[in-house]
């Protein structure tokens, strides 16, 4: 298979390229898919990224108007595919295509075509699957596959015509209703829908796509309920009793236990769990929940962490806990309306607005690795320790063995990604200026270099990215969600952002993979392109390392840089070509190759911003960029593959 030591690339994987692309047959493509697909690690065809071996590792033809199928074979060359995306076409046809042989797959996104058939069911056998995107295709038809694989994080079958009962699986079970959503069919958990008595799903079987059909099987669901429905409050009956005994049960211990230590004020359940509403497509506000815990906050820095404290929030952030304004309870955040932010890596953000208190954003943790209460709280306040005026701190944090959650302050200016792309190309975008770039720039490499010098906590920040950075009243950066990574799950790590090359092997976050994250981040900050890493779903991005290279290569030098700060022209030029110097260098492929982040500091710092209006009017935009500066850090710090050509 392998004869890409010699060629620089393997000519059983060119041939199928070439046939896939005579059977997309798309001008575009038929246009620049042409030379050399792969030279050991560089591809010069769109889409398409290979790995050091010359093998491809990466096809990605998204958002592109492509038409016509996928032949079942088309990909059983590509032993080393890592990601396979068409997503936003408008592919056809049946979905047979064979996967047994892409072991390596990690992500295949399919979503938003014209595809028919069934799920491929040599998806399921993929080891290392971590995402698998088929929504919106409508005509997908038949039963789930049972997906079981450990390292499956993101899954989206909704608005297809899947059928019968979603697999009762531990990886299918781990995703929320709107994965499934829109398969009138489908039945079963996470689903509302119950299956009737033959574990079909209630609409009979969703192959049938007229609704006609659907309704006739409704009413049939409605006569299934009424067998059921006594059965059904019967046992509602018998664990309400259950329930009430085992309370009282505890209750009663608690109250010994306050007794005996002469602490009795109040008589509430141990049992009182957090409830907030999960984050759904309905964004509006809401009510977190109305369990009424007996919480109190405790003063800065009380770290105790015995069976009492645990139920409350405890207060680790200065000048909280004290000040009355600031204090509130869980009971006043229970009573919270609360407002749906995201579902990110760690969780469901919440923004909670409690009256009279200050604005909050609560992070609901999950895919937490196993640990103790006593684990956890370690874990913690040391990543709550870290104090830095470019680090959002932690407020406070509840730890209940049901529930943990982490506090924060709201900032009210978002997130670093909305700033850079929000409405782009609208009138009432503010500009986003070099100068504010450049402070965000430094404030994220300060933030950094905090988290790598401090010895007593050497936890890589682990998901770096434009969404976790937050941007105060004055736009200096506030990182967000660093040390996290060392909550969760190794498995939920993989989906953290900006893969550098080396993660596909480690499968781990360390500190040169943060310089890899930084300089992906500077690079968002020049180019104002969306990475397609941090593309939020619908939005296409481009891998903006392999875009920057191919751009200085090919000298479409003068596209570079975003047009909002190209406007700054001659006196921002070279501190933006620095800029692009650095982030080059902290993408480097090999990561001891990579720079420390004090040394990207120091030299972020030396960048200086003169006033960009001394030059306002100033028309040389474009000879400063084709002068030889860009080509000098083309063939210096950029990497190999761009030399080559
Ligand atoms: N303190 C905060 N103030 C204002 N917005 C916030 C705050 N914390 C998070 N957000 C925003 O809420 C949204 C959800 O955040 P969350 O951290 O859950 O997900 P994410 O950043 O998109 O992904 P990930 O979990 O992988 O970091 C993001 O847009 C984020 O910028």
């Amino acid at each position: 298979q392998n004869d890409s030591p010699v060629l620089g690339y393997s000519m059983k994987e060119r041939v199928a390229l070439n046939s896939l692309k005579a059977n997309l047959d798309n001008p575009f493509l038929n246009k620049v898919w042409i030379g050399s697909h792969c030279f050991t690690n560089t591809s010069q065809w769109f889409g398409v990224r290979c790995n050091s071996n010359g093998l491809v590792i990466e096809i990605a033809l998204e958002n592109m108007g492509l038409k016509g199928d996928l032949r079942s074979n088309a990909f059983i060359t590509f032993t080393e595919l890592s990601v396979l995306s068409f997503k936003n076409n408008s592919l056809s046809g049946n979905l047979v295509i064979d996967f047994s042989f892409n072991r390596k797959l990690t992500l295949v996104d399919l979503s938003g075509n014209l595809f028919s058939g069934q799920i491929p069911i040599s998806l399921v056998v993929i080891p290392v699957l971590e995402a698998l995107f088929l929504q919106g295709n409508s005509l997908i038809t038949g039963s789930i596959p049972a997906f079981n694989q450990s390292s499956l994080e993101n899954f989206n079958v909704s608005n297809n015509n899947l059928c019968g009962p979603i697999p009762k699986t531990r990886a299918l079970q781990s995703f929320g209703h709107d994965s499934y959503d829109g398969n009138p069919g489908l039945c079963g958990p996470p689903t509302s829908m119950a299956c009737n008595s033959n574990g079909n799903d209630t609409a009979e079987h969703g192959d049938k796509t007229d609704h006609k059909s659907f309704l006739g099987s409704l009413l049939h669901i409605v006569k299934d309920y009424l067998y059921v429905i006594e059965f059904v409050f019967l046992i509602v009956i018998i664990l309400l009793f259950v329930l009430y005994y085992n309370k009282s049960r505890k209750l009663k211990k608690m109250m010994n236990e306050y007794k005996e230590r002469g602490e009795i004020k109040h008589e509430k359940s141990e049992d009182d769990q957090l409830v907030i509403a999960e984050v759904g497509g309905d964004q509006r506000s809401r009510p977190f929940g109305n369990n009424n815990l007996n919480t109190r906050p405790i003063g800065n820095n009380n770290l105790n962490t015995s069976g009492q404290e645990r139920r409350k929030l405890v207060f680790v952030a200065d000048n909280y806990g004290q000040g009355s304004n600031s204090t509130f309870e869980m009971s006043d955040l229970l009573k919270a309306s609360a407002e749906g932010l995201g579902q990110g890596t760690f969780g469901n953000c919440y923004k909670a607005m409690m009256e009279g208190k200050p604005v909050v954003v609560v992070k609901r943790l999950r895919n937490l690795k196993p640990m103790t209460d006593e684990e956890f709280t370690k874990q913690l306040l040391q990543i709550a320790n870290q104090k830095h005026p470019n680090l959002l701190p932690i407020l406070a944090y509840y730890n209940n063995k049901d529930e943990r959650l982490l506090l924060y302050k709201y900032v009210e200016k978002g997130n670093l990604f909305d700033r850079l792309h929000g409405k782009r190309g609208k009138g009432d975008r503010i500009p986003f200026r070099w100068g504010g770039r450049l402070n965000v720039a430094r404030g994220v490499a300060r933030a950094m270099e905090c988290l790598h010098l401090n010895t007593n906590f050497l936890v890589p920040h682990g998901n770096l990215k434009s969404t976790n950075v937050l941007l105060d009243s004055d736009e200096n950066a506030l990182v967000s969600d660093y040390g996290l990574a060392s909550l969760i799950s190794v498995a939920a790590q993989r989906t953290v952002c900006y893969r550098s090359p080396e993660y596909q092997f480690a499968k781990r976050v360390s500190k040169k993979s943060d310089v890899w994250s930084y300089g992906c981040l500077l690079l968002e900050l020049l180019t104002g392109k969306v990475g397609v890493y941090t593309a939020p779903p619908g939005v296409s991005g481009v891998d903006l390392c392999t875009w920057v290279h191919r751009a200085i290569r090919e000298e479409w030098t003068a596209e570079i840089f975003d047009g909002e700060i190209a406007v700054n022209r001659r006196s921002a030029v070279p501190g933006m070509l620095r800029l692009l110097e650095i982030a080059l260098h902290c993408v480097e492929k090999l990561p001891e190759k990579r720079p420390e982040m004090s040394e990207v500091v120091r030299q972020v710092e030396e960048i200086q911003f003169k006033d960009q209006s001394e030059d306002e009017d100033d028309l040389s935009l474009e000879r400063s960029y084709t002068d030889d500066s860009i080509s000098t850090i083309a063939s210096g710090k950029a990497g190999d593959d761009h030399n080559r050509k």
